[in-house]
């Protein structure tokens, strides 16, 4: 494939250009080349700063000017002081947040085939002109261009920094040796503050003999792909607006329309490029995507580790990022099942089952018509409104027209079922089945036949206003209104989650639909999870609870009166304005993203992990978004593979989808990669393995730990010790999941440096190095092919190094590798 090829020619074009036309001799002259590049580069960097610098000195007078303007008191100059300062103020932190690091690229061009110029100052053509090369191969260069992360014009509208995702700036990405368009030499810049550390070079056609200003054009470093990935890696993701290949960014800047799908093996950068396309979508629809872009995440380890990048692309705000235990709020759950439970919670069967328990809840004996009794199992708090004298629901009496009226069980049995007829949600059926109850009521009371008789002598109004007496009547007694709260309680997701704890409750609403064996495994689970409410929710739980959140529906509910007063009409100075002004506005993006349920755009990672159930929950937050779903299918932890793909269907609904694939991985050398294509053979027969970009000459460690867990513990404390010595940055150490809290036993004490997980939390994530602690173990933790799979998660987490901790589990041969790793 073409744009496989291109990625890994242009991460290797420097190698090859080193030598090419132009490029100094190797040695100390290679060194004096360097230094001449990065004063090139300084020089363009300190004009930049000049320019910005301006920009500040205009930003500041207008906050300066607004100020006084504020003095002068007319309504009108208070309305323009308003516009300036936000105007001012919201330039001001723009430039100062991007003022760090923000120019990263160059790229040396050819003459275009036409003469158009786009907004950005730069011109647009990207194919070169047919003279642009001379009959001898010989090409001077026609224009520079400096790519950044905001855009920044010169005075005369010259382009001193292109915004990285500003159509001009695509050839940085898209341009390789195999496929060049007018781009002779691609730059990537390190700076730091104002100074430029370093420039790294690829020739992106490296036959040409090119000029630049009439001399030889300089060609300087290893390559810039290989210099960022020889990095060390930290606790958080760093952005790769510097280094995007050329098939990375055609998902980046993929047209937004309906569903982008993406897969691609472990490290091929699926995560990174998910967040730079949403950083890009938001630079190219502003407006559009001011509704807001979620990002689901696997883990809040995940999201923790991502968090950063899109404040570094300089988007904040329109972002939400959040974990699957995390969707629905007031949720954080980060407690795993096992995975027979998690199977069951996690079926698109249960959707049947909770429908049927919120219907049931209302039921005598039903959670909801009942005060959590001592000891039972419930996942409520206790309910505030619940009164201290318990209200029967078998029966009603109530006064009214001086009477005494009763409906018994029957009958209210009978206006239940009447009520609940149809399929609107529960919660919003309580005035239907309070009118029920009236009319029942009411026909009980003997009243009804007077009004027939008003009726029938032609006396409608009368009739009417003999019954609206009675309703009133009925419905001002304390009486009514404990019976109708206990009768018809609004049910809350968790309180018909608590009455599923209870076995017999459950079995009745899952008959025909779980077998009573899963029925009572999840009655237990949910028990365990907590008697009085405060237990911790499980990931899958979030699922059911959105679930039965859609299934009740929400009653209207009183809305909160919003501050009214304008701060800033009781402010003279700037001062006082700014912090106002700014509390404000933050204020209200937190209303706005708190009161938010839907999104116009959805970004699921690592979706190959999503349950039925929980791509229904994601699904109801994007029923009107276009889509960017990314994964690896020899990644997943779900073991029902089709009724995850039906349910993933249905919350694409029937948008186009437009599917790429990225090949190459970014993270593992070779060396690891290929121990791991061992396990994806196991896996996944015939699954293709992504090509390793890069080698480290280090192969895995593999060592036998005695069997006893403290020599266990030592073998792997030993190792981790072993690998903080040989890396800079991070080393985690991966167990199976019911290991975890030995684990971080193992390594306490040896700093933050090092990261205890558990097989299934190491999603997404990577480190320095890793170290492993018996496959044998993390492929057991699941079903077969589960297994097989989270194992091939774990060994693709380590940048450099891995070490391999066997037990006797893992049957070791002689040189301690566990047979699950043998060929
Ligand atoms: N073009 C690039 N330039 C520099 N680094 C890159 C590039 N593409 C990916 N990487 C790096 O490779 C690593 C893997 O990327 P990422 O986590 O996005 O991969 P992934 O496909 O999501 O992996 P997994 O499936 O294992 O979760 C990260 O450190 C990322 O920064």
């Amino acid at each position: 494939m073409a744009a496989q090829e291109a990625a890994v020619d242009s991460a290797h074009a420097a190698a090859g250009s080193a030598t090419g036309p132009g490029a100094p001799a190797p040695g100390p002259a290679d060194d004096s080349a360097r230094a001449g590049e990065i004063a090139v580069e300084q020089r363009h960097l300190d004009r930049v700063y000049r320019r910005l610098e301006e920009k500040i000195h205009e930003a500041e007078f207008l906050m300066a000017d607004a100020a006084k303007r504020g003095q002068v008191g007319t309504p009108g100059a208070l309305a323009e002081r308003d516009a300036q300062v936000f105007r001012a103020g919201v330039h001001l932190s723009r430039l100062n947040n991007e003022f760090e690091d923000f120019l990263f690229g160059r790229i040396d061009l050819l003459a275009g085939k036409d003469g158009k110029k786009g907004p950005d100052g730069a011109y647009t053509s990207v194919e070169p002109a047919d003279d642009a090369v001379r009959p001898d191969g010989t090409a001077a260069i026609a224009e520079t261009l400096h790519i950044g992360r905001i855009g920044v014009l010169d005075s005369d509208y010259a382009p001193l920094v292109i915004d990285w995702r500003a159509p001009a700036a695509a050839p940085f990405y898209r341009s390789t040796p195999v496929d060049p368009g007018r781009v002779v030499r691609r730059r990537v810049i390190r700076s730091k503050g104002r100074r430029v550390l370093g420039v790294e070079d690829d020739l992106m056609r490296p036959e040409l003999t090119a000029e630049l200003d009439g001399a030889p054009l300089p060609v300087v470093g290893d390559g810039a792909l290989m210099a960022v990935l020889g990095q060390a890696r930290g606790h958080t993701m760093r952005d790769i607006v510097s280094s995007i290949q050329a098939e990375q960014d055609l998902v980046i800047r993929a047209p937004a329309a309906s569903v982008t799908e993406v897969s691609g093996g472990p490290g091929t950068g699926k995560t990174a490029v998910a967040l730079h396309r949403a950083a890009y979508l938001l630079y190219q629809d502003r407006r559009r995507y001011a509704g807001g872009i979620l990002v689901v995440s696997p883990t809040p380890l995940l999201v923790a580790y991502t968090e950063g990048v899109l404040p570094s692309l300089g988007e904040e705000g329109q972002v939400a990022i959040r974990a699957l235990g995390s969707l629905v709020e007031g949720a954080e759950a980060t407690a795993y099942d096992d995975p027979a439970v998690a199977r069951i919670k996690g079926s698109a069967r249960m959707a049947r089952v909770l429908r049927r328990a919120a219907r049931g809840a209302l039921e005598p004996g039903g959670a909801g018509a009942r005060a959590a009794a001592p000891g039972q199992a419930t996942l409520e708090e206790a309910a505030p409104e619940e009164t201290a004298e318990p209200v029967g629901t078998d029966r009603l009496r109530v006064v009214a027209l001086g009477r005494r009226i009763e409906l018994d069980a029957a009958e209210l049995r009978r206006v239940r079922q009447a009520a609940l007829g149809g399929t609107a949600p529960v919660n919003l059926l309580r005035p239907r089945a309070r009118k029920l109850l009236l009319d029942a009521l009411w026909e009980r009371s003997g009243a009804a036949s007077r009004a027939d008789e008003h009726l029938s002598r032609g006396d409608a109004e009368l009739a009417a206003e003999l019954r609206a007496g009675f309703d009133e009547d009925v419905s001002s007694e304390d009486r009514f209104l404990a019976f109708l709260d206990a009768w018809w309680p609004e049910l809350t997701p968790r309180r018909v989650l608590a009455a599923m704890a209870d076995e017999r409750a459950l079995g009745r609403w899952a008959r025909r639909v779980l077998t009573p064996g899963e029925a009572r495994r999840l009655a237990r689970s949910l028990r365990r999870a907590g008697a009085d409410g405060t237990g911790p929710l499980s990931v899958h739980d979030v699922a059911l609870l959105d679930e039965l959140e859609a299934v009740l529906g929400t009653p209207p509910r009183p809305r909160r009166a919003r501050r009214e007063l304008d701060p800033l009409d009781a402010l003279t100075g700037l001062d006082e304005l700014m912090p106002q002004r700014e509390e404000t506005q933050r204020e209200r993006a937190e209303r706005l993203a708190a009161e938010r349920t839907e999104y116009a755009h959805v970004i699921v990672d690592e979706a190959q992990d999503l349950t039925p159930m929980q791509w229904r929950m994601v699904g109801r937050r994007g029923r009107t978004a276009t889509w960017t779903v990314v994964g690896d299918p020899a990644q997943s932890s779900w073991p029902d593979e089709e009724e995850a793909a039906e349910a993933r269907d249905e919350a694409l609904g029937r948008r186009q989808r437009r599917r790429f694939t990225l090949t190459v991985n970014y993270r593992n050398p070779a060396e690891i990669a290929e121990l791991a294509a061992k396990v994806l053979a196991l896996a996944m027969p015939g699954a293709a393995s992504p090509r390793a970009v890069r080698s480290t000459g280090l192969r895995p460690r593999f060592t036998v730990a005695p069997p006893t867990d403290a020599a266990l513990a030592r073998t792997v404390r030993d190792e981790t010790r072993r690998l903080l010595e040989s890396v800079d940055g991070t080393v985690g150490v991966v167990v199976a999941m019911d290991r975890r809290a030995q684990a971080a036993e193992w390594v306490a004490g040896l700093g933050e440096r090092v990261v205890p997980l558990g097989s299934l939390e190491a999603k997404g994530l990577e480190y320095d190095a890793t170290v492993l602690v018996s496959p044998a173990e993390i492929a057991d933790g699941a079903a077969a092919s589960v297994g097989l799979r989270t194992l091939y998660v774990a060994l693709t987490r380590a940048t450099r190094q891995l070490t391999v901790v066997a037990t006797a589990k893992d049957q070791p041969d002689g040189d301690g590798v566990p047979d699950l790793l043998r060929d």
